[in-house]
């Protein structure tokens, strides 16, 4: 980017709750008053006394001197205390810690806070003490603050505006800050601009009067077209997060800086359509389908995250002809799917299902009649992936013989049996729990002519996918009682939320345990997915790893001291030679590139030794098949 140190208008900052996270003075009273009785109702009183000043209820010169007389503060806290406000700095403005360096001549910190920390805090930023405008304490003889130098204007109310005319600064001036003191300043005609800075604390007085809101620096760069670390400020980035997924999820977007909304239930097609624009990030679990109509209405989608093992509701090859990258939880509920099928089987095996709902009737039916232990008998696994091959080594634990069949060549565990197809291990099974995947091809993978296979009387499970099961075949098998129980936790339709019924011709029929789809909804897992999808997805957008994407092809590249470049293009011979043409061209020297393909799509990621210019930019977009092009870094 070209240098935009002449026309940069002079920055004041404001310090406490700005530059830093955090206000100094509460901090020092925090430690000041470490280990005293009343410490807590003092930090407290101190804090909401910040709070009235910053707001604008209370004088400034009233609130300052209140908190200092609670304060109780000695010189020696002032070491401990700038250590504290050294880990605290605002993270938007660590992160563009060289822009402060770059441009530390532009740059005023005009603060009611402290000199004695201010100081030392932003001189790692390059800001030297002619540019801190700020109080001073006053000491006694034992070193305890006492008060603050009244010969300095900040100590007054008002101090702000009288320090910027003392200042007189010979330019545009934008003042940055969270507190009513520094809008005064725009309002006494001495800036030119005012910004909220609601990275810390969002004042509603303040935004109120503010020309621009900004969540991050990284905003304030990016309106100005300055130098900044990231290509696109966090802030910017929209996440719609569906389906209820555990709270953390939120949080760690929130954390990242971006937007979140959220919706409680799943969305149909027109409703996620009229959602989607502007959405970078889509959470989802197994209700919400992702079609190609989606697709083509989400104008700005980066990444799709399934809070869950299943991605078969989300057109995978469309979603990759249109570079968006889709990650997914695979191990996170594996233990929860398999804990439900154990205690299914052995409810089912002792009709608990029946008896259960007769007690609740007041019914006492007492009887050993088609009960029988799960020890010594055998179960066949249909599908021995994660789920199928964990199952075989529980089931085995409590004495199941274990039969199984899969499409792929699988580690066998245990002593469990490979079967070479249904026809040999259904006759064998006296349980039959299905754990293949829901792919397209998968549809009806299950149906009349398997359950005249399996033996009369046998149990069977599916807490795979709704649609692999022919449900009429199913029932008929239940009614005809070929089968002699079943339990069922997923349907071809589930309601999309807990407010629609739910309809199934398997409702009512003897011996079935029927659950909403819960395999995986316990807390620990649901907590792991919302842990793990956010860090996949996080990782993908900040360095463009995509370890565990379901579609994209997996490269894994370290960062390095660089500039990051993310293209993503259709699998046609020659693309990469056109991407290393048009750096060549622009005197770009490479510093590492890796690039993978797989049916339909071309990914490389490369790192280029200097700050690309807007022509550079401009070119690789234009490459000819590239689908989406981004700049990390
Ligand atoms: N009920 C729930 O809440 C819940 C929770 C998690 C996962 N699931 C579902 O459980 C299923 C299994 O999950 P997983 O993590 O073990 O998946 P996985 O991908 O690890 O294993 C699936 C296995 O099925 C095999 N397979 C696929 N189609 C087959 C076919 N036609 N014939 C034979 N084998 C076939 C695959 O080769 C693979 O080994 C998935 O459908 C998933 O969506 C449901
Ligand atoms: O929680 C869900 O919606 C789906 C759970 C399960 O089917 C999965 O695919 O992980």
């Amino acid at each position: 980017m070209p240098d935009a140190a002449p026309l940069l208008p002079y920055l004041v900052f404001d310090f406490d709750s700005t530059f830093t996270q955090v206000e100094g003075l509460d901090e020092l009273a925090d430690i000041a008053l470490a280990g005293q009785p009343d410490r807590a109702e003092r930090v407290g009183q101190i804090k909401a006394l910040t709070d009235r000043g910053m707001a604008g209820e209370i004088g400034f010169q009233e609130s300052l001197a209140q908190r200092l007389a609670l304060l109780g503060a000695n010189r020696r806290h002032l070491a401990p205390l700038v250590a504290h406000l050294q880990t605290k700095v605002s993270a938007s403005i660590r992160r563009n810690a060289e822009f402060f360096r770059r441009f530390a001549d532009r740059i005023y910190v005009v603060s009611s806070g402290f000199r004695e920390f201010i100081e030392p805090v932003v001189a790692e930023f390059g800001i030297g003490p002619s540019h801190v405008l700020a109080n001073t304490f006053t000491f006694d003889a034992e070193g305890n603050i006492t008060g603050c130098d009244p010969a300095n204007v900040l100590s007054r109310d008002g101090g702000k505006i009288r320090q910027l005319v003392l200042l007189d600064l010979d330019g545009p001036v934008y003042v940055l800050g969270d507190g009513y003191t520094d809008y005064q300043i725009r309002e006494a005609g001495l800036a030119h601009r005012f910004y909220a800075y609601t990275e810390n604390v969002s004042r509603p007085s303040v935004v109120a009067h503010a020309d621009e809101v900004l969540p991050t620096f990284d905003e304030f760069l990016y309106q100005l077209k300055l130098p900044m670390t990231l290509s696109y400020p966090k802030n910017r980035i929209k996440v719609l997060l569906l389906e209820n997924p555990d709270a953390r999820a939120a949080e760690l977007f929130r954390q990242e800086g971006y937007q979140v909304e959220q919706v409680k239930g799943a969305l149909d097609e027109d409703e996620l359509i009229a959602r989607i624009e502007g959405v970078s990030i889509l959470g989802i679990r197994s209700k919400t389908n992702v079609t190609a109509k989606v697709l083509a209405a989400a104008n700005r989608l980066i990444a799709i995250g399934a809070f869950c093992i299943g991605t078969n509701q989300i057109d995978l090859p469309e979603a990759m002809r249109r570079g968006v990258a889709v990650f997914n939880a695979p191990f996170s509920n594996t233990r929860s799917v398999v804990e439900l099928t154990l205690a299914e089987l052995i409810v089912l095996a002792r009709r608990i299902p029946e008896k259960n709902p007769k007690m609740h009737q007041g019914e006492w039916d007492k009887s050993a009649s088609g009960s029988f232990e799960i020890r010594g008998k055998t179960l066949g696994i249909i599908g021995y992936g994660n789920i199928g091959a964990q199952l075989s080594v529980v089931a085995e634990a409590v004495g199941l013989k274990v039969i199984y069949y899969d499409m792929a060549e699988k580690l066998q565990l245990g002593n469990a049996v490979k079967a070479k197809s249904l026809e040999e291990m259904l006759p064998q099974a006296d349980i039959v729990t299905l754990h293949i995947d829901g792919r397209p091809e998968n549809q009806d993978f299950f149906g009349a002519k398997e359950f005249a296979l399996m033996k009369p009387g046998a149990l069977f499970i599916n807490n795979a996918r709704g649609h692999v099961v022919d449900v009429p075949a199913l029932a008929a098998a239940l009614r005809s009682g070929q089968l002699g129980g079943a339990a069922i936790d997923v349907f071809p339709y589930e309601p999309k939320t807990n407010s629609e019924s739910f309809e199934s011709e398997l409702r009512g029929l003897p011996n079935v345990l029927l659950t909403p789809h819960i395999g995986g909804s316990t807390a620990e897992a649901q907590r792991n997915i919302a842990e793990f999808v956010p860090e996949r997805i996080m990782e993908y957008i900040n360095t463009g790893n995509t370890q565990q994407s379901v579609n994209f092809p997996n490269i894994q590249l370290p960062t390095q001291q660089a500039h990051r470049l993310i293209h993503i293009h259709a699998n046609v011979p020659g693309v990469l030679a056109n991407i290393n043409n048009v750096l060549a061209q622009h005197h770009v020297n490479i510093l590492g590139q890796y690039l993978k393909t797989n049916e339909l799509i071309g990914y490389v990621i490369t790192d280029i030794n200097r700050e690309y210019d807007q022509d550079v930019i401009q070119a690789l977009r234009a490459v000819e098949h590239t689908i989406k092009f981004r700049v990390l870094y």
